[in-house]
């Protein structure tokens, strides 16, 4: 370590406090390279128990552990390495009422290994609360970073955008799609939900469900239910005639939709044909028909999973599935959702995506792409994580020591820039826009006619801009409030409240140029909303709100003048991520490797 004295760099291991958040790919390397640093006072926190799927990478953690809490097995498996240390473990939410303020101010840094934004983002708030140093990481595939944060001396994680995820047009996804994972993502979230479970709020947000929801030219998918007596192979053969067959040609038959482009073709009979006799080739050759969780594509022999299906291979994984999942998964119908863990899942959706990419003329992509695309996963390479882990640790070494001239944001790139796989520049100073850790207005383009006092708080307030319990106030007139402190009567209050629209709250109205308050005790945080009335054209669409970051005192002036709306303010004027939804996750993958080179500050799962 540079101008370190090795003796000093040890003390600060042992005698520092230090919390690890998140147990998973780099948990595990982080808590085997703190421990064998010489830290002795570690504090491990996971929501997560241990799966199948983990344990390429999460080398902690072996075959018989499969079930059990990834902190407590990370602990063991730890401990076994340096008997001596102090390992307390959590199996919990970093987000729980237990790790409060007071929590965080009893370590000397906290060293986050998650993969998600909403846990970063919250415990970016703790660390500020607490005014405790975060080190703070992610990786994807090859690709990894590190980053350093102080309170007041550098950005916080939040100073800087973070990518929005992509959201596809709702008429797109239903009629028009082009691209395979426009046909994933109709499987994923609306046929497979559809079909065998509750339907997600994507799935809502996409119109299904409703009869000809926002944006359809066509009327929802019409999918008979079973009859009495009618067998599961029958009804997932009449499903498939109904989606691929009958849905395809009514669509084709609205000629006003295929000026511009193709029509797609319904699935030919003989294809149906053809893959309805490899299903009944498969079970009259007796073997195991997914009892035991088997899927339909191991049942059908198709083992390769990076081979792209024939058309007759996914019309019979589309049928067996729908048979499995009825004749063997009956208590869980009417539950499911798309998990990359459930291998029926995944097989269905592979299935599904891949004929619809037939009928549109999109090419289709082996079970190994679907699931890497549904899932939005971009493989895990442990080396990454190991890496990325060390550098952790290092920063957190020259933090204890406060060597902060020192300490540095490293970027673990795939292809080396100047023969350098590692790129390191020093951390960047706080952003005045940011509203976390600068206290910046938001301003929020609204339309304040339109959306419910519940609606604010859930989408904007909770899922985009992070609050845990936040509390609305628009001067004197308390609208809101939440956390697990509130009395019943108080409960059923805002309850009504919450169904109220904006404009309409009795005692301060949200309405155009509204200044409202918001606090939430348990981040410790505090922030003045500007809200600015905007109208919204594409209802159907996730976009109905936009959050802008103001640096304070400019908002006076500009009062019904100069900013027409506010509405086309560019993008570096954005401090906040916008509408990051169950949506999100979908396509990171797909952004590929130059939109990742050329953001530098973007942050990587
Ligand atoms: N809010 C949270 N509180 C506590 N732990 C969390 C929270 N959010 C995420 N984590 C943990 O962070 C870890 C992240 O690890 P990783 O990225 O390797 O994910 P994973 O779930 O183990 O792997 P994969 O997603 O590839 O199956 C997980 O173990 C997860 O349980
Ligand atoms: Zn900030």
């Amino acid at each position: 370590m540079v101008g370190t004295s090795a003796e000093g760099a040890r003390r600060a291991c042992r005698e520092s406090k230090v919390l690890a958040v998140g147990a998973g790919g780099i948990g595990c390397e982080l808590l085997k390279t703190l421990v064998l640093s010489g830290f002795e006072d570690i504090t491990l926190i996971d929501m997560d128990t241990i799966e199948i799927s983990n344990l390429n990478r999460q080398f902690l953690f072996r075959k018989k552990h499969v079930g059990q809490s990834k902190a407590e097995m990370a602990r063991e498996a730890a401990l076994k390495i340096a008997p001596n240390a102090k390992i307390n473990a959590f199996h919990g939410n970093v987000k729980g009422e237990k790790f409060d303020v007071d929590f965080f101010k009893s370590f000397d840094v906290v060293l986050n290994g998650l993969d998600n934004l909403d846990a970063r983002r919250h415990v970016n708030r703790m660390t500020l609360a607490a005014g405790v140093p975060l080190v703070e990481s992610g990786t994807a595939g090859y690709n990894g970073q590190v980053t350093v944060h102080r309170k007041g001396e550098t950005e916080c994680f939040e100073c800087q955008p973070k990518p929005v995820p992509k959201q596809y047009p709702v008429c797109t996804i239903r009629n028009t799609p082009d691209k395979p994972i426009h046909c994933i993502v109709w499987s994923k979230d609306l046929l497979f939900p559809g079909l065998f479970g509750e339907p997600t709020q994507a799935s809502q947000e996409n119109g299904a469900g409703e009869e000809n929801g926002a944006g359809g030219e066509e009327k929802d998918l019409e999918i008979s239910t079973r009859q009495p007596g009618q067998s599961a192979r029958d009804y997932g053969a009449t499903v498939l005639g109904e989606v691929y067959h009958d849905a395809i040609a009514r669509l084709a038959s609205l000629e006003d939709m295929w000026k511009e482009r193709d029509p797609p073709k319904p699935l030919d009979s003989s294809l149906i044909t053809a893959g309805l006799g490899k299903v009944a080739k498969a079970s009259s050759a007796g073997g195991p028909r997914g009892a035991a969780g088997e899927s339909a594509s191991h049942v059908l022999g198709l083992t390769n999973s990076h081979a792209v299906w024939t058309v007759e291979e996914s019309v019979a994984v589309f049928v067996l599935t729908i048979e499995i999942l009825l004749e063997h998964h009956a208590a869980k119908i009417g539950m499911l959702g798309f998990d990359k863990d459930f291998d029926l899942s995944v097989d269905f959706v592979a299935a599904a995506s891949n004929l619809r990419s037939f009928c549109y003329g999109i090419p289709q992509q082996s079970k190994f792409d679907v699931k890497g695309l549904a899932g939005n996963i971009i493989h895990a390479i442990a080396t990454t994580n190991a890496i990325i882990s060390g550098l952790i640790v290092l920063e957190a070494q020259k933090v204890l020591l406060k060597q902060f001239s020192d300490v540095m944001t490293t970027f673990v790139q795939h292809n080396p820039t100047r023969g350098r796989l590692l790129q390191r520049i020093p951390p960047q100073k706080p952003n005045p826009k940011c509203y976390v850790c600068s206290k910046a207005m938001v301003r929020l383009e609204i339309d304040v006619k339109k959306m419910t006092l519940g609606q604010l708080v859930d989408e904007v307030l909770c899922k985009s801009l992070a609050f845990k319990h936040p509390t609305v106030l628009v001067g004197p007139t308390m609208h809101f409030e939440s956390g697990n402190d509130l009395e019943d009567d108080e409960v059923l209050h805002y309850g009504k409240q919450r169904k109220k629209i904006l404009a309409d709250l009795p005692g301060g109205p949200i309405a155009h140029n509204a200044l409202v308050q918001v606090e939430d005790y348990s981040q410790d945080m505090s922030v003045e909303i500007l809200v600015q009335h905007k109208v919204f054209e594409d209802e159907g669409s996730a976009e109905f709100f936009a959050v802008h970051g103001e640096v304070k005192g400019r908002e006076e002036g500009e009062e019904g003048g100069g900013d027409e709306e506010g509405g086309d303010s560019d993008d570096d004027d954005l401090c906040v991520v916008v509408a990051e939804g169950e949506g999100a996750k979908r396509n990171d993958a797909e952004e590929g490797e130059g939109e990742r080179e050329s953001k530098k500050q973007k942050t990587l799962m």
